[in-house]
């Protein structure tokens, strides 16, 4: 299937002047750069360029060498390796050599991910540099200190609506294509500032036609981060940086899984290739199902290294632009989407109420849904607990049924509660005054119906007296059922 050049590759500003909106740090670079052309290298010989995704960080880069005439050496800063191939290039002779080989400009991505071994390594080498290095983070402060304390800043800010919509219609003149203003400005504004993000969603609407525009936007809306990590899983060889990207991304295992098996056969195109691809998620798949069975949720990690880094280094992909489209059972499912929001809901209230973290809710969850399933009793108590409302309890039943039997339990429990409250309030009150309290008639009864011994305690007694009497022995009287103090036991005993 022949597929379209990126449209992020394809408009990649090619002169600085192309660049939206960063004017100050473009002056920033430049002046950094001539500098280093001057042959007085600036004090401080690395530049990180720190701000939000999709603002031109890397665009600059590429700029700045096309029209400086440096060859960029691009390296992934939280690759182990880079500091061995960084040390290559770094003492390379900085000006022209007579071979005529042209100046080389290191470049490390992702300069907020590096380990702190690494770090101290490249710091070193950056005293050393005889060639401009510069460093591009999304967050500044989670650079590692030692790089941060030998590198000079420039801040690129996120870039506007109006930055976004005239990226768009520069793409859209050069494309000879229109599209509604609609259709434009939501995109503009689901993009948040984030160029990139929005000529991605600009392709996908024109090539999957602009019927589907609103339909693709809106999953956009709440899977945004899935189509974004998905997208640059399928462009990586890189087995970290395939774990890396989907750690953004609020979803489960199981629903991550479901979005890369969707979108697998489009990626790779040797059979061997996708054999090896589907053999990776049906490992991650089997962690997955192990995970659930015993309540191991730490598989999880080992389930998701497979589906994305197993899958990333699969074998060779297309190249081009990848459409990302939602998993077909999620999109039949429309009501998956308010299971959702129920299961969060629901997990909000263990995690505040039993004060959890979100992987033991979860756990704590699949028991609930054990003791909804088999003892109401127990499960209208929770009810009442963890303040759950029927939706939410129909929810974890699964049932209608079950779950109206379950409320109407949690219904009572309440209301008992609400009386005991009263009536100890009353009670407390009278106390005060010194009046004497009589148990109500329903405190009567149940009190009663506590102090009667069951036929089967009855029986066990006398089998126990029988025993005893025939060794001789003393015996106390077969001890009541307890009760449970309650306040009236205590101010009878005053
Ligand atoms: N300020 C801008 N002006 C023009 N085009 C831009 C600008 N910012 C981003 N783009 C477009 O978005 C694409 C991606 O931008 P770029 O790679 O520079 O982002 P980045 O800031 O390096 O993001 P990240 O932090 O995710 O690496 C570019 O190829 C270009 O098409």
């Amino acid at each position: 299937m022949p597929r379209d050049v990126p449209w992020v590759e394809k408009y990649r500003p090619r002169r600085l002047g192309e660049l939206i909106n960063q004017i100050k740090a473009l002056g920033q670079v430049k002046a950094w750069i001539e500098a280093w052309l001057q042959g007085s290298p600036p004090k401080k010989k690395a530049l990180i360029l720190a701000g939000p995704p999709g603002t031109g960080k890397t665009a600059t880069v590429y700029a700045i060498a096309r029209e400086y005439g440096f060859e960029i050496i691009e390296l992934n800063a939280s690759d182990e390796r880079t500091y061995e191939k960084v040390e290559r290039y770094v003492q390379a002779a900085y000006t022209l050599d007579i071979l005529g080989k042209r100046r080389k400009l290191i470049f490390l991505d992702e300069a907020d991910n590096m380990e702190p071994s690494g770090a101290r390594e490249i710091a070193k080498l950056i005293d050393r540099a005889r060639n401009p290095i510069i460093m591009s983070a999304n967050h500044y402060w989670e650079v590692p200190r030692e790089i941060r304390n030998k590198a000079q800043i420039v801040e690129y800010k996120r870039l506007t609506q109006r930055d976004i919509i005239k990226g768009l219609v520069r793409i859209l003149h050069a494309e000879g294509l229109t599209v509604p203003k609609e259709v434009l400005y939501e995109i503009a504004k689901r993009a948040n500032g984030d160029l990139r993000a929005a000529i991605n969603d600009l392709q996908t609407v024109v090539s999957g036609g602009i019927e589907d525009a609103v339909d693709v936007l809106a999953y956009r809306d709440t899977e945004k981060s899935v189509f974004q990590a998905l997208a640059q899983l399928f462009a990586t060889d890189n087995a970290k940086k395939a774990k890396l990207v989907v750690l953004g991304v609020d979803m489960f295992p199981h629903e991550l899984l479901q979005w890369i098996d969707e979108n697998l056969p489009y990626v790779y195109y040797k059979p061997e290739d996708i054999a090896r691809a589907y053999e990776a998620l049906s490992r991650a798949d089997i962690y997955l199902g192990r995970a659930q069975r015993t309540g191991n949720y730490g598989l999880w990690k080992y389930a998701t290294d497979m589906m994305t880094a197993g899958v990333a280094v699969a074998g060779v992909k297309r190249k081009g632009f990848v459409r990302i489209y939602p998993p077909k059972t999620i999109k039949l499912l429309t009501e998956s989407k308010a299971e959702r929001g129920l299961r969060d809901s629901v997990l909000k209230k263990i995690m505040k109420e039993m004060h959890m973290a979100k992987l033991e809710a979860l756990e704590t969850l699949n028991v609930l849904k054990a003791i909804f399933e088999y003892n109401p009793d127990m499960a209208a108590h929770f009810v009442v607990y963890l303040d759950l409302d029927l939706k939410e309890v129909e929810f974890i039943v699964g049932d209608k049924e079950k779950a109206r039997t379950i409320w109407g339990k949690s219904m009572n429990i309440e209301k008992r509660l609400k009386e005991r409250g009263e009536l100890e309030e009353h009670v407390r009150v009278a106390a005060e005054k010194g009046e004497e309290i009589e148990p109500t008639e329903e405190e009567e009864a149940e009190e009663e119906a506590e102090e009667e011994i069951s036929e089967e305690e009855l029986e066990k007694a006398e089998e126990e007296m029988e025993a005893v009497e025939e060794s001789g022995e003393k015996i106390d009287k077969p001890k009541k059922k307890g009760k449970q103090a309650t306040l009236f036991d205590f101010l009878g005993k005053k």
